[in-house]
């Protein structure tokens, strides 16, 4: 088995993406869960740069680390100065972390015209830093970046192998190939990767970036070569277009290929959960289609898929989604068939029979017609099966709501909402303000529906989001309103559509809170909570 060496640089290449800053906590946090993970390296920041990455490498320091080295990093010295006495020099020592990674030029270009010194002061910057490092008192492993090396290599091999050998007579422990700009294909990686393998002795790594799309293949291209250390971040965000998203990296390596052996035993399994928590943290949006990990990455939409999937599950997944912590889905929508339907029905527990499955998908496709959506408002979809079934319990039933709007004399618009419900021969006629209409209609069904049914306060609205389905028709548009509600156990969701953007929001609303009646209902049937209003078999729940 060839070990291969997985050096994380989400805190320090991925910060360098736009939108993402982690706070000093963040980092701390997110190290000991890579550590968890089995990550062998990780590089937590460059200590010159910022007072937080300063106190990054003090504090890790208490952090009680079970596997992965934690990496400074850095450039090498400034022209023109000795190493010892270059600030960034003193801080990557300052930083005291067991490893330490220097990043310098391997490309001319760069070296004459960026920095502006001659080929041979950047091969001595090269040589003084990786030197300098490796003989501090802590005994450091120090890793070379070699920055732009392919891009280099390309323009004048013989200058970017000389500065790979000039960090290697020096001490580096790796030789990491850089692709800088992110624009080298993967038979350029290998032809690069066999020239620096015939080179120099010491053992090569890969730090690729996405700008071609291609950061994955390249990546697999270097170690099917012999790199046997993969430089990248969770989830693939960094500078532009991203570094390697070393979830694939890491799925790929374990799964598709035999004779690598990465990160801890077990730890395969807790990969989709990693990227989730780095999402939470960077306070990004999940990537729904990101490979392996991502929410769609097992969903299944398209009627002959679920029926194939149905049969034989590898039909049309690559890998068992379980192998890395994710799950199989299966949407629901107008390209569903029977057997979308027959799926749904049966994670949902519910009976179902031919002609309700033919129903069902009739009652979806013609619905998604008028502009709902099911895929992100399967308590909709549950809902509407019960109708279809006869089995649907109505709690309450709307006699009347109004919402009004008012803003005097350049002050606050304030929002003021009445609710009319028959509950069982009970009439509730509640009034709620809130900080907008759908606020308000919220607080007056929670005033007149709570009394009944007290577990209606477990309930949260948490994600409420509209979209013009038909633009074109201006004001007279329709407007879908897809609501998120959760309570301890469960997260659901919901939809409504209307013309009118309140009556959307409230079709969305009556939904969340049926569901949750229902659901409640189903797991621990009410004494007090009955059912107290005829169902009205006619009215699906999306147009209610
Ligand atoms: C490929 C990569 O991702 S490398 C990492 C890139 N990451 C970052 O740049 C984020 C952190 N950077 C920083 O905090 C700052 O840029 C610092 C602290 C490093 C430097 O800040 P400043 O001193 O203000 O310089 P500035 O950022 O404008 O320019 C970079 C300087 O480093 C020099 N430099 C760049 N690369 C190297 C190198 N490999 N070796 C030595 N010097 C280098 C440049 O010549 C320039 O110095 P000059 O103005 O004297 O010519
Ligand atoms: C070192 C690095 O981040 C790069 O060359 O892309």
């Amino acid at each position: 088995m060839t070990r291969i060496a997985i050096y994380d640089t989400t805190l320090r290449d991925g910060s360098q993406g736009e939108g993402v800053n982690f706070s000093l906590q963040d980092k701390l946090l997110i190290t000991s869960r890579l550590d968890e993970l089995g990550v062998d390296y990780i590089e937590g920041g460059y200590p010159l740069s910022n007072p937080k990455d300063e106190a990054y490498f003090r504090e890790v320091r208490d952090l009680d680390l079970s596997h992965a080295r934690v990496a400074a990093f850095g450039m090498t010295r400034r022209r023109d100065i000795a190493a010892e006495d270059d600030p960034g020099m003193k801080a990557l020592a300052g930083a005291r972390s067991p490893v330490i990674t220097v990043v310098g030029k391997s490309w001319d270009l760069h070296a004459l015209e960026v920095l502006g010194v001659s080929l041979e002061e950047n091969l001595r910057m090269i040589a003084d830093s990786v030197a300098f490092l490796a003989a501090a008192p802590h005994g450091p492993e120090v890793v070379y970046d070699a920055e732009h090396f392919f891009d280099g290599y390309k323009r004048n091999p013989d200058y970017a192998l000389k500065t790979i050998r000039a960090a290697a007579d020096a001490g580096a422990s790796w030789i990491v190939l850089c692709d800088t700009n992110g624009g080298t294909l993967p038979e350029q990686i290998a032809d690069a990767v066999d020239a620096v393998k015939a080179a120099v002795s010491v053992p090569i790594g890969i730090h690729t970036h996405n700008d071609g799309e291609l950061a994955v293949a390249n990546t697999l291209a270097a170690v099917r070569r012999g790199a046997t250390q993969v430089q990248g971040t969770i989830n693939g965000i960094g500078e532009r277009c991203g570094n390697v998203d070393l979830c694939s990296v890491i799925a790929n390596l374990s799964l598709k290929y035999e004779g690598y052996e990465l990160l801890l035993p077990g730890s395969l399994v807790h990969l989709t959960e990693a990227s989730r928590y780095v999402y939470e943290l960077a306070n990004l949006n999940f990537r729904s289609g990101q490979p392996f990990v991502g929410a769609s990455a097992f969903a299944h939409k398209g009627g002959m898929h679920v029926h194939g999937i149905r049969k034989v599950v590898s039909s049309y997944e690559h890998i068992d989604p379980a192998l890395v912590g994710n799950e199989r889905r299966v949407l629901v929508s107008e390209l569903s068939g029977r057997s979308n339907i027959a799926e749904k029905l049966a994670e949902h527990g519910l009976e179902h029979d031919a002609a309700l499955m033919a129903r069902v998908l009739g009652r979806v496709q013609d619905l998604e017609n008028e502009g709902y959506q099911f895929e992100a408002a399967e308590a909709s979809f549950v809902l509407l099966v019960e109708k279809e079934a006869g089995r649907y319990r109505n709690w309450f039933e709307r006699l009347h709501y109004h919402v009004s709007v008012e803003a005097r004399d350049g002050g606050e618009p304030i929002t003021e909402a009445t609710v009319k419900l028959r509950i069982g021969d009970v009439i509730e006629h509640t009034v709620s303000e809130g900080d907008g209409p759908v606020n308000a209609l919220d607080g007056a069904l929670r005033k007149a529906l709570e009394p009944h049914f007290p577990r209606l306060r477990e309930m949260s609205l948490v994600d409420y989001k509209v979209r013009v389905i038909n633009a074109r028709a201006g004001t007279a548009a329709r407007v879908r309103v897809v609501i998120e509600s959760q309570d301890k156990d469960a997260v659901w969701g919901t939809v409504g559509v209307s013309e009118n953007v309140i009556e959307a929001s409230w079709l969305a609303l009556v939904d969340a809170f049926d569901h949750k009646l229902s659901k409640d209902a189903r797991q621990a049937p009410p004494e007090q909570e009955a059912p107290l209003v005829p169902a009205a078999a006619e009215t699906p729940s999306a147009a209610r």
